[in-house]
């Protein structure tokens, strides 16, 4: 059994702060027991305190600690598309994303392209995501072996079409129940369950009902499977949407009518609902992914923040590279925070606490992984990200200038970026970065020696 002390300035949101308000921030020095992957042990430190443990002792107090953050909505084919600027969602699927999208059907630009997006999130302390495929059941299968290597937390699965996009990345039913059948007998639940499957229809534009219906038989197939989609982004797309499904009685019902709105269900964007439509995600205990880098580069609208929260809608981030700005949740978070302000009196005023909350502990509770991540409580896995900004650098300055530890993390929304973390874990795992030698400390003797 491997246990480690971490000796570090924690950041954590172990309740949800749109019920606790601000106080639900937890700041505090602490000393983690991790043992095999897990916290076992949590202790509030005298601020500056020597001997703390025994054991495997790991100080991290040079730097601050978060949760590793969780991104509900980010997809793995985008990352060589990241920065198209300029258009409207359906130009820009079309002139940017699409024809990147298309040269993951060659399985070896689909394995370097797998490996820049799992590093893009490590680097940036993204320790569980909930990912958009590839269209091709190659990419996925690519996608997963990396993740597996990786250490991340992945949920995600082959996108499917069947038509408006391009004829390379459409499929038909009989190809797609086959192939999402053999990914989901393959992945989900692979590599100690850190890898699930999500069935992922790319929206109901590009998803006939034929499609759709396979949907619902692959999610339905077992009952822990997940879904995910794109819904009511850009008014273009809802208008047709609309013409597309002339019996529906709006687009969530496009997903609804076969069964694949539910507790088990993520989202993305919403972003220009109907009452109706958020009166059924809560009822059905769905959450929306808010995009808000993304909904700002698009021009595709104002997040109505409050009217999820009014209705009892659960909301987490996400970054949605590449028509968002890159894989920081921080950055993300900033960008809720701002959108919220240029709302005005219809915007929720965000604090610190809610930007946390919704970069991680939202994100974990809206993937069903509540009780395993989102803090850094005990009982949780040690993911984790340590922040270590450059010394003299505009967040070093800001850090020890803060007067309070609500300060602290609004300094880290504002300014911290990937070039801060220093290190992120999963379960007690090392996936990005360098963490500092630990010391053995035993009753008489301390030494360092190096960890591996
Ligand atoms: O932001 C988005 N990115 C996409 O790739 C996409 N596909 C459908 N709808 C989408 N929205
Ligand atoms: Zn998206």
């Amino acid at each position: 059994m491997s246990a480690v002390t971490y000796l570090a300035r924690a950041l954590d949101t172990p309740t949800n702060p749109f019920e606790d308000g601000p106080g639900a921030l937890r700041a505090e020095e602490v000393a983690l027991e991790v043992r095999d992957g897990t916290i076992v042990g949590r202790r509030a430190l005298v601020p500056g305190e020597k001997a703390v443990a025994t054991g495997e002792v790991v100080d991290l107090r040079h730097g601050v600690l978060l949760p590793g953050m969780v991104d509900t909505h980010v997809h793995f084919p985008q990352v060589r598309a990241i920065g198209g600027l300029g258009m409207p969602l359906l130009d820009w699927l079309e002139r940017c994303a699409l024809p990147e999208e298309a040269r993951l059907a060659d399985p070896g630009y689909a394995e370097e392209v797998a490996d820049e997006f799992l590093d893009g999130l490590a680097r940036a302390g993204t320790t569980t995501a909930l990912v958009f495929g590839s269209h091709f059941a190659s990419a996925v299968d690519a996608l997963f072996e990396r993740a597996e290597r990786s250490g991340l937390r992945i949920t995600a699965g082959q996108v499917l079409s069947d038509r408006m996009l391009r004829p390379e990345l459409h499929t038909d039913p009989a190809t797609a129940a086959a192939e999402g059948a053999a990914l989901i007998e393959r992945w989900h639940g692979a590599a100690g369950g850190r890898l699930r499957y999500a069935v992922t229809p790319r929206f109901s534009l590009s998803t006939s009902e034929a499609i759709l219906r396979v949907c619902e038989e692959l999610l339905h197939s077992r009952d822990d499977l997940w879904f995910t989609s794109h819904i009511n982004e850009n008014l273009r797309e809802i208008s047709t949407v609309a013409e597309l499904f002339p019996t529906c009685q709006h687009y969530l019902d496009t997903y609804a009518r076969h069964g694949l709105v539910g507790p088990r269900s993520v989202l993305a964007h919403n972003v220009i609902p109907g009452e109706d439509e958020l009166r059924l995600l809560a009822a059905s205990g769905a959450a929306v992914s808010h995009c808000p880098t993304s909904n700002a580069a698009l021009g595709s609208g104002m997040f109505p923040l409050r009217r999820h929260l009014d209705a009892g809608v659960q909301v987490a981030l996400g970054t949605d590279v590449g028509a968002g700005a890159g894989f920081s949740m921080l950055k993300e978070g900033l960008q809720a925070y701002y959108l919220q302000q240029l709302l005005g009196a219809e915007g929720v005023p965000l604090t610190p606490a809610h930007l946390l909350y919704l970069a991680t502990g939202a994100g974990a509770r809206a993937l069903g992984l509540g009780e395993q991540v989102g803090d850094l409580g005990v009982g949780k896995q040690f993911d984790a990200l340590w922040l270590v900004p450059p010394t003299g650098s505009t967040l070093d300055t800001a850090l020890r200038h803060a007067p309070g530890d609500s300060d602290r993390l609004a300094r880290i929304f504002v300014l911290g970026t990937p070039a801060d973390v220093a290190a992120t874990w999963v379960g007690g795992r090392l996936v990005a970065g360098h963490a500092p030698a630990s010391t053995t400390h035993t009753p008489r003797s301390t030494h360092v020696h190096a960890r591996t």
